[in-house]
């Protein structure tokens, strides 16, 4: 069946046409995702939802989102989208982060020059006919310094074009290198350095825990009289109703805004202030962001309903197209392990550690980690994937360590995967052949060499004369038709595994007579 994606925001049509030409069938409501209640009565049917800033994809809609694979972001932010309750549902979340970043950095410059002259009330008061040449004295901004709030993509594109002012520029962002700010030809600063030196401040963070109210009551005091401030970023960087009163005051010489608190902005503390200027989050609304950022979605959506590649998910690590069809034995390998040892597990997880060696150790292990660990979990909480796995691992306090090293031993490839609980650590490891099917190779330090199968048996035994003829007779006379059976044991006349594989499930009382046999220790089925 081909898979179904809902576009629930005012997307470009080129997406809809790039869904199209890959077989996928696509819904284009761009009125539907601003309504959460009925976002969430529809998105039951899709298995991909793509989105600009307007649709709200809260927990409750992600709760209804019954085959939902993929949530694709046409632009930067995804503060829209609840993204824990995205990753415990297995769903990702892929945005596109460099799409729009040229023509948001514009929209700031546009803001500033906007607020340094005055436009909007000019234009106004001209297209009145009031013709007021003396009531609009503007500011150069030439010579002047612009204090960057976050110097990332847009922030160091807003920072490249005000240099073309002939502007200063100076930069707060606790993240931003020293080299970087150097080739930037950016001056590194502290806020309370960029705030007491600023003539403009632009905001170009994220909103989070710590840069929410970066620009409050507290840190405005702090500011140049007569500074002027842009927010092009995100609604709740600056405290409006304090920023209002800096305005009233005369502190602040006036802000232009293209982001509020509170979105759709109908009414705001901002609004009819003078020198105030203010636009409805234009900040990507150029047709050529729009057309990168469609087109960026819509392939990347494609790619990963199609074919599992993943790119600029937020909540899962990148696996390139190319990478995919590579990587696929060795996701199952990773997940076969994973599944092997969480059926064996009994009592609570408390480490997991993944080894690589050789190959493997090349590719993609953050992704092969989480593969493994979801193949661990699911015989516990079943509705868990690789998406979601590394986060309930942690939120139950599992730990994770991954460990890469040059090729040991016969094997090109090998992945070990330990587990420790309260009562023991149990390891199992296994590689991918030329064939390209995963075998598992050493269980609990046991070599063997078996392909897993639909249905296992695991049996741990004494190695001694007899067993394997008992085993076989048991299994026979029960009308169980074994397909393979693999073999191994510690030294002679140790401890031993039988990993069969069989036909069909066993039945509780023929598994009862294997567990009966002598010298078995334990007997265990196992499904893959
Ligand atoms: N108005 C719009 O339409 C529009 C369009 C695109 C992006 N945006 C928004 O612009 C913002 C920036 O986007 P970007 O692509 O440049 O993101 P980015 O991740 O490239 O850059 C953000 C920068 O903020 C810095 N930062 C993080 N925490 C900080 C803190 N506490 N103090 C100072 N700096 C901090 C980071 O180190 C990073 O360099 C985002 O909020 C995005 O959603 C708005
Ligand atoms: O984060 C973004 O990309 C911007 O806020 C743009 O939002 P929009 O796509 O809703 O215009």
């Amino acid at each position: 069946m081909a898979p179904r994606v809902l576009i629930s925001d005012k997307l470009s049509t080129a997406a809809v046409q790039i869904f199209r030409d890959r077989g996928i069938e696509v819904d284009y409501e761009p009125e539907l995702g601003a309504d959460k209640q009925a976002l969430a009565e529809r998105i039951g049917a899709y298995d991909g939802l793509a989105i600009r800033s307007a649709s709200k994809v809260t927990e409750k809609v992600i709760a209804a989102a019954d085959r939902l694979k993929v949530i694709g972001r046409a632009g930067i932010g995804v503060d829209n989208v609840d993204i824990p309750a995205a990753t415990r549902k297995g769903i990702i979340v892929m945005n596109t982060p460099f799409g729009n970043s040229i023509t948001t950095a514009e929209h700031a410059i546009s803001l500033m020059l906007s607020l340094a002259r005055q436009i909007p009330a000019a234009d106004a008061s001209t297209q009145a006919g009031k013709w007021e040449k003396n009531r609009f004295m503007g500011v150069e901004v030439t010579g002047k310094t612009l204090g960057v709030i976050g110097c990332g993509n847009i922030g160091s594109i807003v920072a490249d074009r005000a240099q073309g002012l002939r502007m200063k520029v100076i930069a707060f962002d606790p993240f931003l290198a020293p080299e970087r700010a150097m080739e930037l030809g950016v001056e590194k600063v502290e806020l309370d350095e960029l705030l007491a030196r600023s003539d403009f401040i632009t905001l170009h963070t994220p909103l989070t825990d710590k840069t929410r109210n970066i620009l409050s009551a507290e840190t405005l005091k702090k500011t140049r009289r007569g500074v002027r401030i842009i927010n092009c970023a995100r609604g709740g960087l600056v405290d409006e109703v304090a920023l209002r009163e800096a305005i009233l005051s005369g502190h602040v010489a006036g802000a232009a805004f293209d982001v509020f608190s509170v979105e759709p902005a109908t009414e705001n503390p901002l609004f009819g202030l003078p020198n105030v200027v203010c636009t409805p989050h234009l900040g990507a609304s150029t047709t050529e962001a729009q057309e990168n950022v469609a087109l960026q979605v819509a392939e990347q959506m494609a790619d990963y309903l199609l074919t599992g590649a993943v790119t600029n998910a937020v909540n899962m690590p990148s696996i390139s197209a190319e990478e995919a069809p590579r990587m696929r034995p060795f996701v199952t390998l990773a997940e076969q392990l994973g599944s092997f040892a969480g059926q064996l597990t009994e009592t609570a997880i408390e480490a997991i550690r993944l080894e690589f060696a050789g190959d493997v150790a090349e590719m993609n292990t953050r992704a092969l980690t989480a593969a493994a660990v979801a193949g661990l979990l699911r015989p516990l909480l079943q509705d868990v994937n690789m998406v979601s796995a590394p986060a309930i691992a942690r939120e139950r306090g599992i730990a994770i360590e991954e460990v890469r090293r040059e090729q040991q031993g016969a094997y090109e490839n090998y992945i070990r995967l330990t587990v420790k609980t309260e009562r023991q650590e149990r390891s199992v490891a296994g590689t991918v052949f030329s064939d390209g099917r995963p075998r598992l190779i050493q269980i609990k330090g046991i070599n063997m060499e078996a392909e897993l199968g639909p249905h296992m048996l695991y049996v741990t035994n004494e190695d001694k004369p007899g067993f394997i003829g008992a085993l076989g007779m048991t299994l026979g006379q029960a009308n169980v038709n074994i397909a393979t059976f693999n073999l191994g044991r510690q030294t002679r006349g140790g401890d031993a595994i039988a990993l069969v594989e069989i036909d069909e499930p066993l039945s509780e009382a023929v598994l009862e007579q294997v567990r009966r046999l002598p010298h078995v220790k334990q007997a265990k089925p196992l499904a893959f």
